[in-house]
């Protein structure tokens, strides 16, 4: 295939100022950012019918009227919020101006089973609470002497929480860190667990609110945009999926599956880390070395909501979590989450499991119907006392095959640095950045993609207008790192370290 005709020809492309390559929270931010500072021209591709990317909901179950119910298959709680006088949340502030209904997650109103049925095993919780401080200590002594970092896991062992074999203080552990994450300690780096945790829950506030509007969370998306995108704004490109970005330092042009093409001065591509991952956007030239060691780096976990309706509430109507210890394997439907209590949606009979990482692959390759069977079958466990009846309504998300999205949200692995993570961040030429993984400091939440979307526009328009708003790290070109460098210099790999052949030895 000719080049120019493998990226459209150029001199039929529609013309923009800037491309927003995506139309969720950090696409809508991007785009807004640029509105602030007068920069109209520009244009939001987006592969779905709707904006909003992983904020997004789906009918379920009905009502007693015979309607369905609105369950978010992807971001759900505002985590984080704020205190008085202190930082805020973004995303709370627009909850409230925009009227979302949510509900306070009271993680204190937990029940814990283990395959006999309940047994209370809360003081596992409380204790693996007080290991956190130690946690905390031990993190950022590593983070300031710029000390190796280790595992979550071994972070978690040299503090001396050791759950060993023993699948009450596993389920607490996943509880406490899976869940968050979607990965495991094993998977995790220390440093970075300890510092995103504390950056939402310490520096806005530790309470999640859920929420439970039945014109989905999304709305809140749809009225940020509603303040620089018109009805039908012919600037917002819906169902047009990006397969190529040609870019240099003069301009990105960028081409759809059908052919069509769109030539900008800027681009930014906030499709996730998944996508970035699995090769669902050719890039022209190859994305260099830097780049790509960012995107190879960093994890896309996978999290899954399985969603149960019921004619009744069998469960206790008042608690909010049940936490389910299995016998055998660790992070196997650990958490159901129930929608009856007062201010969720009380008639609804509603409960979801939750399951992460491989236990989401594994449901993921298998049909809905035998994981129905699954987790009806722990819920019997759970409650032997009562008579389980199938569900009326039944489903789950295959996140990790979504292909615009191949995943949740990303996690920092075991052994990186700060600078591997400016490099996702950072611009190639005129192709820029921004979405969920690249916020340094709320990397997962939605908060992040905010933010980030927010810096990439402004400092787009920062170098359109000569106006530079974003005043603490500037405008323009990000910084990047184009040598990473590891921990052990090549002149140590000798016999007194213990390696008296060298690496590359090759016996003739
Ligand atoms: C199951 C789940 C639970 C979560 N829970 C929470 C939570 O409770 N609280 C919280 O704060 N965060 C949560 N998150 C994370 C939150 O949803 C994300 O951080 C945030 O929505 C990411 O926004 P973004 O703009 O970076 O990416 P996205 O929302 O993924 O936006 C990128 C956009 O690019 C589009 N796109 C992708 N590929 C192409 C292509 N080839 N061509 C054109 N367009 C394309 C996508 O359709 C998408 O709209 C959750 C996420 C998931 C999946």
């Amino acid at each position: 295939v000719p080049f120019l005709e493998s990226r459209g020809n150029a001199s039929t492309c529609k013309r923009t100022t800037v491309a927003i390559l995506g139309g969720g929270v950090a696409g809508i931010t991007a785009a807004q950012a640029l509105s602030n500072q007068s920069i109209t021209d520009f244009l939001i591709i987006e592969f779905n019918g709707d904006i909003g990317g992983r904020m997004i909901d789906t009918n379920f179950g009905e009502d007693p009227e015979g309607n369905p119910y609105k369950v978010e298959l992807g971001a759900n709680w505002v985590q984080g919020l704020g205190t008085e006088g202190g930082p805020e949340n973004p995303i709370w502030t627009f909850t409230k101006e925009y009227n979302i209904s949510n509900e306070y997650s009271d993680y204190s109103a937990i029940m814990t089973f283990n395959e006999t049925g309940a047994v209370d095993y809360t003081g596992i919780l409380d204790e693996f609470e007080e290991y956190w401080t130690v946690f905390e200590q031990n993190a950022g002594y590593i983070l300031t002497e710029n000390l190796q970092d280790r595992s979550f896991r071994a972070g978690l062992s040299q503090a001396g929480w050791k759950p060993k074999k023993d699948m009450m203080a596993q389920a607490v552990e996943w509880w406490m860190w899976d869940w968050e994450t979607s990965t495991t300690p094993e998977e995790s780096g220390f440093v970075f667990g300890i510092t995103g945790y504390n950056l939402t829950f310490y520096q806005y506030s530790e309470e999640n609110n859920f929420v439970t509007d039945q014109r989905g969370f999304v709305t809140l998306l749809k009225g940020i945009a509603s303040t620089f995108l018109e009805p039908n704004d012919p600037r917002l490109l819906l169902n047009s999926i990006v397969t190529n970005i040609a870019y240099s330092s003069d301009g990105v042009t960028i081409t759809l599956d059908d052919g069509s093409c769109v030539q900008a001065d800027y681009a930014i591509c906030t499709f996730s880390l998944g996508v970035l991952q699995n090769d669902a956007v050719a890039f022209e030239p190859e994305l260099p070395e830097w780049k790509q060691t960012s995107i190879a780096t960093f994890q896309m976990g996978t999290y899954t909501k399985i969603f149960y309706q019921f004619n009744e509430t069998f469960w206790d109507p008042e608690t909010q979590f049940f936490l389910y210890a299995s016998p055998t394997k660790r992070g196997y439907y650990p958490v159901w989450q129930s929608l009856t209590p007062e201010g969720f949606i009380p008639d609804s009979n509603i409960i979801f499991a939750t399951v992460v990482g491989r236990e989401s692959y594994r449901i993921e390759a298998q049909d809905d119907d035998t994981t129905m069977q699954e987790g009806l079958e722990v819920l019997r466990q759970m409650f032997p006392d009562k008579n389980i009846p199938d569900p009326i309504a039944f489903m789950y998300p295959r996140w990790s095959l979504v292909p615009w999205s191949y995943g949740s949200y990303s996690n920092w692995p075991v052994g990186t640095t700060l600078e591997n993570h400016q490099n996702l961040r950072a611009n190639v030429d005129r192709l820029y950045f921004a979405g969920e993984h690249t916020s340094t400091e709320y990397f997962g939440f939605l908060h992040g993609a905010w933010f980030e979307g927010r810096e990439a526009g402004e400092r787009i328009a920062g170098e359109l207008t000569k106006d530079c708003v974003n005043v603490a790290s500037g405008c323009g070109n990000y910084t990047n790192y184009e040598v990473l460098h590891g921990t052990t210099t090549y002149d140590e790999y000798n016999a007194f370290n213990g390696m008296s052949v060298s690496p590359f030895f090759v016996a003739e």
